[in-house]
């Protein structure tokens, strides 16, 4: 690792895991920067958890670099870790503890912890403060485990599918919630399914699939670069639906209209949306 990579709050290079046959990670490239969102987004058994709990310090790797706040995960000390805000998705709190109580018991584990009730206010848990955990709702559930992660006061916070659950509100006020924890300074890697997630929160991101990054960059700037090509649609005199795909839309038009010699019937002229760049990307691509 050179001096530059101490300037990231994550460095990664040629990350890769595999377990038994399967190659879950095939060679990873990552860097972000310290104060931003980076979204990892991808489908289904692409590598974001593995990659993230390797990040974590609590996957080994088979080959790579990995760096986390100037750091290697596989060696990290109790002080690096209360630097790094994890978000566990199993059910680690005592089930029989309020969510204060909860709360307040995980702040001790920190140096410097941020005050317990404003941390479940962050989190919009208010109203749940004393109430047991047995008794949350499974978004609830999430948003206090969050709350766990945050308590520490991280520089760096890991999120591994931190909505999925949610319902739309609850997505919403989550979505608040990162973006003050982002104007106060956090750095954030959240993984997501959802594409409008990323677009929302991330100031960059990475698209993974099959373990391989497959894009990254800013999400205007992915749909400018893969998302070039338009489509045009027209109805032919005989009902059927004409279709092009085109880089260059504005003179497939011009033909049309001479062949049309004027009025095109039922013309359409469409970009892909992001989302469509990212069904392209991960291999998904809807029928047309
Ligand atoms: N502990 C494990 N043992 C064996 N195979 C695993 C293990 N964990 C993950 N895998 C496999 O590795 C690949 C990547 O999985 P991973 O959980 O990292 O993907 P993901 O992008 O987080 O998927 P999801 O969105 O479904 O959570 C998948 O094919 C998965 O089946």
């Amino acid at each position: 690792m050179t001096a530059h990579a101490n300037e990231l709050a994550v460095h990664v290079r040629g990350l890769r895991k595999r377990y038994g046959d399967v190659t879950a990670v095939d060679g990873i490239d990552l860097g972000i920067r310290r104060g931003e969102v980076f979204g990892l987004l991808g489908p289904n058994g692409a590598g974001k958890s593995t990659t993230v709990e390797i990040l974590q310090g609590n996957r080994s790797r088979d080959a790579g670099d990995v760096s986390v706040l100037g750091s290697d995960p596989s060696t990290g000390t109790r002080a690096w870790r209360s630097r790094v805000g994890i978000v566990w998705q199993d059910e680690s709190a005592p089930a029989e503890l309020t969510v204060r109580e909860t709360v307040r018991h995980f702040a001790r584990y920190y140096a410097r912890p941020r005050d317990p009730d404003e941390v479940i206010g962050l989190v919009g848990l208010e109203e749940k403060a004393g109430s047991r955990i047995k008794a949350l709702s499974g978004g609830q559930r999430r948003r206090l485990d969050v709350a766990l992660g945050v308590i520490g006061d991280p520089e760096l916070l890991l999120l591994d599918e931190p909505t999925t659950g949610f319902d739309p509100g609850a997505r919403r006020r989550f979505w608040d919630l990162i973006r003050k924890l982002s104007a106060e300074g956090t750095t954030i890697l959240l993984t997501t399914h959802y594409l409008e997630e990323a677009e929302a929160l991330a100031h960059r991101l990475a698209v993974i699939a099959k373990g391989q990054v497959v894009a990254e960059g800013e999400p205007a700037t992915l749909r400018d670069r893969y998302g070039t090509e338009a489509t045009v649609q027209w109805t032919e005199p005989d009902g059927t639906q004409g279709r092009e795909h085109t880089g260059t839309p504005t003179r497939t038009i011009a033909g049309l209209m001479r062949r049309f010699d004027g009025e095109i019937p039922g013309l359409r002229v469409s970009r892909p949306t992001l989302e469509d760049v990212y069904l392209r990307l991960t291999g998904q691509e809807a029928a047309p």
